[in-house]
């Protein structure tokens, strides 16, 4: 049965356990006194301290401590690291399981010294295919049994099909003029072959009833390209450089497609083909290393085994029945620091792609990890050719062993530290391993010793191939018989049916019955029908070969199409679901979207109703406001006509009412003056002297009321004269009486004296309007009244009066007149006023546009004045008669 990952995994249910992958640290031995930040603490932890330079720079001074499966110090020797490092995955590969060994660790730390070696001091690899050698080679198959398909299986061919594979082989090596590559030519072997110390391990308990092969491929991941080491176009440098690709087989396993797969038969065999191949290897020279690998090694060995038949003799030739198992042997470039290898161009582009590869496989692992504790996330296998073509060892199809290799040199701290990080990881990464797998046959174990004990009892005692014959010749009898055919060698056995019919010949000597000639004739006919059907059979086969070959070649490129078809298929499977994802992503996306625009409508909508609600109803305010303001409008124009009317109305009757007060005070005006002229002046006159004193230019109130009243009349009063007062700016003219009766006589004698000032009477309305101005009247001393209401207030010691009025003009502004007199006291004993000067104060707005008084308005005002000097004249009439 043919075994592969896959198979194993999904078809047998053989997986049983996950184990971690087994992560081993060895130390590279230090050049002479050199800085060491590496302490080794056996069994299996190391601590990294920061060197001397860190703690003067101010870095970290922490030491870190490492724990690995185990650590072995500088002194290890390359024997022990393989004994318990890679013995046990050869243990495994011998018994059907696959086994994944890789050194990891910055530049010139030691990985291909690890999986290397040299001559006298073998790595793991050559210790490796020692130990497999040591162990199988009493059981290997003859060569070419087992036959690549080139589409990482194997084919079982019949030892005929192998003898004429290695006939064929031999001539085209004799042919080819370039040599065999699977010569070992021990004078052109490499220093290293000559005297190389062998291993001499051998890995007992294997099945002994199968046979085994060995196979090797070698390729180097180089810039991210994939290269078989093992091609001959290395030899022809005419020739470019064949990249190789990644396939999965029929089972789903990652392998080189079209990569050699060359069988090897010994060590020796093998390591020739190796050292030529590890020229061809990518190798650089770095500051950090004379022999820098700038590419990633994969050298897998596989191991092909098929059981025995039931006699232990041949290869069971059904495919199934095959175990197919590989160990590879990966030694990884080295991660660099461009700033202390200091490389530029090529070098630097390798140390770019060299890094690139091990992150990704530091990214695979911390994914491995985290899907492990419960995430599942897509592992970037296909981000490098590295991670890829080991995908099925991660994805548990075999056991994963890492070696990190550490250098103790104080400038490796900071890398050495980045590795330690990368082995944590990886250490946690649990692998799920297949256990071992065994051809499930129906044969006897232990067919092939009891085979071999059968043949040397055969030879040591001289029996008969099959034992027995049915009449046991005599000591001197020679039988030729159908029982001496199939003792024939199976190339003469094939042609037995096409042969005459054998004659049942007795040799008895001597020769009585003429045995001899008719034996000859047989054999003579025999011999031409054989050459006959040889040359026949001679150019079936190679009819046969040629349409094999063609079928092969049709099938190869059939294959070839279906795998570039499949990986072209998962491309665009892969490229279509992550399309399907976009497309989910958008329509969540879209669909999100559109809830929000429908929640935006909506809200749209509702904002809108809301508005033409709010519209309507401003409109219907508007509506009902213009209605409002119409109905004010109107009813205030009504109103403002009733009001005009009214007031016209009022003014009207005001005016006539005035009109007739007027009069009447015109009237008791007439009759005061006639009681005053028959009586006072009458009584006056009688006083000797007074007439002679009455001044020409007295001036009266009545008068003066006289001058306002009637401007132009000319009564039985007498004649008036208009004459303007002497220092009157505002040009206020008083009427100058002629008639001197009944006029109140000023008396100069009675003149108070002014030698102690002036004394105001200031008679003012009874709620002056602030004026707030600098035009203040003159009058320090001053008694301020607002009615005239005791006659002493005017007749003592008052010299001056002042009479104060206040009251809008045309205009509206504020206008207040101050009439100014002087008291001059009468011979009664009371008081005249003599007005002489009248100053006018105005408040003007600004923003109203002066206008004339009208005529009417300043008799107004005069009538309004003098009616309040009456007042006075009143009292002091009243006073007068009082005094009588
Ligand atoms: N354990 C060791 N004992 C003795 N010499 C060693 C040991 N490890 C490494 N060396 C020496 O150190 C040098 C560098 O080692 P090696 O080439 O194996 O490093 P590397 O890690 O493969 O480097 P790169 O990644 O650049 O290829 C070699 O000369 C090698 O012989």
């Amino acid at each position: 049965m043919k075994r592969n990952f896959r198979g194993q995994k999904s078809g047998s249910g053989n997986l049983v356990n996950k184990e971690p992958i087994e992560v081993y640290c060895r130390v590279k031995p230090l050049n002479n006194s050199e800085e060491s930040c590496l302490t080794v603490i056996p069994p299996n932890q190391i601590k990294i301290s920061p060197p001397l330079s860190y703690f003067r720079n101010g870095g970290p001074t922490k030491a870190m401590l490492y724990t690995f499966k185990k650590v072995y110090d500088d002194s290890t020797s390359q024997k022990s690291i393989f004994t318990s490092v890679a013995l046990p995955l050869i243990q495994n590969v011998l018994t059907g399981k696959n086994g994944l060994i890789f050194t990891y660790g910055v530049t010139g730390s030691g990985k291909t010294f690890t999986m290397t070696g040299n001559g006298q001091d073998g790595g793991i690899l050559p210790r490796c295919l020692d130990t497999i050698f040591n162990s199988i080679s009493s059981y290997q198959a003859k060569k070419h049994i087992f036959k690549p398909d080139r589409l990482n299986g194997f084919d079982i061919q019949s030892e005929e099909e192998a003898l004429a594979d290695k006939e064929q082989d031999l001539l085209a090596q004799i042919l080819s003029s370039k040599g065999n590559r699977n010569k070992i030519d021990k004078k052109g072997s490499e220093p290293d072959l000559v005297g190389r110390v062998r291993d001499a391990t051998k890995i007992e308990n294997i099945d002994e009833d199968n046979v085994y092969a060995v196979f090797i491929t070698y390729v180097e991941i180089y810039n991210n390209t994939v290269y078989d080491l093992l091609d001959d176009v290395f030899e022809d440098k005419a020739k470019p450089l064949q990249a190789k690709i990644i396939r999965e087989d029929a089972s789903r396993n990652m392998y080189v497609h079209a990569a050699n797969e060359l069988e090897v038969y010994s060590t020796d065999e093998a390591f020739e083909i190796y050292y030529r191949a590890q020229k061809r290897k990518r190798v650089g020279q770095t500051l950090l290393n004379q022999e820098s690998s700038r590419s990633h090694s994969i050298f897998t060995i596989k191991v092909v085994q098929a059981p025995l038949d039931e006699d232990g003799e041949k290869v069971v030739t059904d495919k199934k029945t095959m175990i197919i198992s590989q160990l590879s042997l990966v030694d990884l470039a080295g991660s660099e620091r461009t700033n202390r290898t200091k490389n530029t161009g090529q070098r630097l582009k390798e140390a770019g792609n060299i890094n690139n590869s091990l992150l990704t496989l530091r990214t695979c692992l911390e994914l491995l990890r985290e899907n492990q504790n419960g995430a599942n996330k897509m592992i970037p296998y296909r981000e490098s050719r590295l991670t890829h073509l080991f995908k099925n060892y991660f994805d548990g199809e075999g056991q994963v062993t890492m070696i990190v290799c550490v250098s103790q040199h104080a400038d490796d701290y900071d890398e050495n530290l980045q590795v330690m990080k990368f082995a944590e990881i990886s250490q946690e990464v649990q692998i799920s391993c297949p256990s071992a797998v065994k051809a499930t046959t129906c044969y006897t174990p232990g067919r092939r010793r009891a085979n071999l004990a059968f043949k040397e009892a055969v030879n040591s005692e001289g029996l008969d191939n099959d034992g027995a014959g049915d009449v046991p010749p005599g000591p001197s009898e020679f039988v030729f018989n159908k029982n001496f055919i199939s003792g024939v060698p199976k190339g003469l056995g094939l042609f037995g049916n096409s042969f005459t019919e054998i004659p049942d010949l007795r040799f008895i000597e001597p020769d009585e019955n003429g045995a001899v000639p008719k034996f000859c004739n047989y054999m003579e006919e025999n011999l031409k029908k054989f050459s006959e059907l040889a040359t026949e059979f001679q150019k079936k086969r190679f009819d046969l070969r040629d349409t094999l070959m063609q079928s092969e070649r049709q099938a190869f490129l059939t294959s070839q199409q279906v795998q570039s078809l499949k990986s072209l298929y998962e491309k665009e499977k892969e490229k279509i679901s992550a399309l399907e994802t976009r497309a989910m992503n958008a329509d969540a996306q879209a669909a999100k979207l559109k809830r929000k625009t429908d929640e935006y409508e909506v809200t749209i909508k509702k904002l809108k109703l809301e508005v033409a609600e709010k519209e309507s109803l401003l409109n219907q305010n508007r509506a009902e406001k213009d209605k409002v303001k119409e109905h004010y409008t109107n009813k205030l124009t009504q109103t403002q006509e009733k009001l005009n009317k009214e007031m016209e109305r009022k003014l009207r009757s005001q005016k006539s009412a005035l009109q007739y007060e007027m009069r009447s005070k015109d009237e008791k005006l007439r009759a005061v003056r006639r009681l005053l002229s028959d009586e006072n002046i009458a009584n006056f006159e009688n006083i000797p002297g007074n007439r002679a004193r009455l001044p020409v230019d007295s001036r009266s109130v009545e008068s003066l009321m006289n001058a306002v009243d009637t401007p132009k009349a000319s009564g039985p009063a007498g004649s008036v004269a208009a004459t303007p007062i002497a220092g009157t700016p505002s040009g206020v003219t008083v009427r100058q009486t002629c008639r001197r009766m009944g006029v109140a006589v000023a008396n100069r004698r009675h003149r108070r004296s002014r030698s102690a000032g002036d004394v105001w009477l200031e008679h003012k309305p009874k709620t002056p309007v602030p004026l707030n101005t600098l035009m203040q009247p003159t009058m320090t001393k001053r008694k301020s009244v607002t009615k005239l209401t005791d006659a002493k207030d005017v007749t003592e010691k008052t010299s001056k009066y002042c009479l104060m009025t206040q009251g809008q003009d045309s205009d509206g502004d504020l206008e207040t007149r101050l009439y100014k007199g002087d008291v001059i006291p009468t011979a009664g004993g009371g008081a005249q006023v003599m007005f002489n000067d009248v100053e006018v104060l105005k408040q003007v707005s600004p923003t109203v546009s002066p206008s004339r008084k009208r005529p009417d308005e300043i008799r107004r005002d005069i009538e309004a004045a003098c009616s309040i000097a009456l007042e006075g004249h009143k009292i002091r009439r009243k006073n007068f008669k009082d005094e009588k």
